[in-house]
């Protein structure tokens, strides 16, 4: 049987291009939330609606300023979240007046922020990598790698950004129903050992690249940070496009920038607090 609580449980709204967060800062508490509470919350008519719920653990990596726990929205963990980071930053720097330049550890690794402006937030998440078994496909040799969906072959490109992500590049913008066959397909494919968030990405010019991801855990979201990166860096190192690459997405548009082979990639872009709230409902600990 889950445990039950009554604690009043402070949390924060945040998004950033759209993709939205619901943050709780459980540095100085326990709170170990389940994936039924999890998703309950979560849900955008019985819940306070999010896409993941990032939740400010303390870090014990040397000049760090704390880790970020991710969960989706389907109560799964996720080891990555570019757009969060953002969020998180501005947060630390709004609420405890936190250095403008920080370190957040995550489970995909270190994740350098440094917030300018609530429209000027910049995430360096780290060195992309192509190999297909940092994205959990133990049996392909290199990208792209070829997978049938319905019924249609398809030439399909991936990189980790800590997260794993593959991408399609089509020749027009995706309608919503592509992205979610594509998306479910390719996502829950059981070659893969983790599952994976899926683009769909349009070249639109040399700088400019028109983005949807169907987000492991999440669905469809209007912008993710990651998959941007991974996006970006997939068709730099294609030559398909030049830095820095303006990733277009229904939320709006991020910045990444990425110099090449064995370099770190930077985004750069806005995040929103909402608003804030308090949970005094019993929550389900399980
Ligand atoms: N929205 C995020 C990615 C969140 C995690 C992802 N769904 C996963 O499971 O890897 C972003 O902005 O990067």
């Amino acid at each position: 049987m889950p445990e039950e609580r009554n604690d009043a449980l402070a949390f924060f709204k945040l998004e950033a291009l759209g993709n939205d967060f619901m943050l709780v800062d459980a540095r100085q508490r326990d709170f170990e939330p389940g994936p039924g509470q999890v998703r309950q919350w979560a849900d955008r008519r019985r819940g306070v609606g999010f896409d993941q719920l990032l939740v400010l653990r303390p870090s014990d990596r040397p000049g760090h300023h704390c880790r970020v726990e991710i969960h989706n929205a389907d109560g799964s963990r996720a080891e990555q979240c570019g757009n969060g980071m953002r969020a998180v930053a501005l947060w630390l720097s709004r609420h405890e007046g936190a250095r403008h330049e920080l370190h957040l550890e995550t489970a995909g690794g270190s994740v350098e922020t440094r917030y300018r402006s609530d429209d000027e937030i910049s995430a360096t998440l780290g060195v992309p990598d192509f190999d297909p078994r940092a994205v959990g496909l133990a049996d392909t040799p290199t990208f792209p790698r070829r997978f049938t969906v319905d019924g249609e072959e398809l030439d399909v490109h991936g990189a980790s950004m800590g997260n794993p992500h593959l991408l399609v590049i089509e020749d027009e913008e995706p309608g919503p129903r592509r992205l979610d066959i594509v998306g479910r397909t390719l996502g829950g494919h059981a070659d893969l050992a983790h599952g994976a968030n899926v683009g769909l990405a349009v070249v639109e010019s040399p700088h400019r690249v028109r983005l949807r991801v169907f987000e492991r855990g999440a669905g469809p979201t209007l912008a993710c940070g990651s998959g941007a990166s991974a996006a970006a860096a997939i068709l730099l190192r294609l030559g398909r496009v030049e830095a820095p690459v303006e990733v277009i997405q229904p939320g709006g548009t991020l910045v990444v920038n990425w110099p090449g082979r064995g370099q770190v990639l930077t985004t750069t872009g806005p995040a929103r607090l909402v608003f804030e709230g308090v949970i005094r409902c019993r929550t389900q600990a399980g």
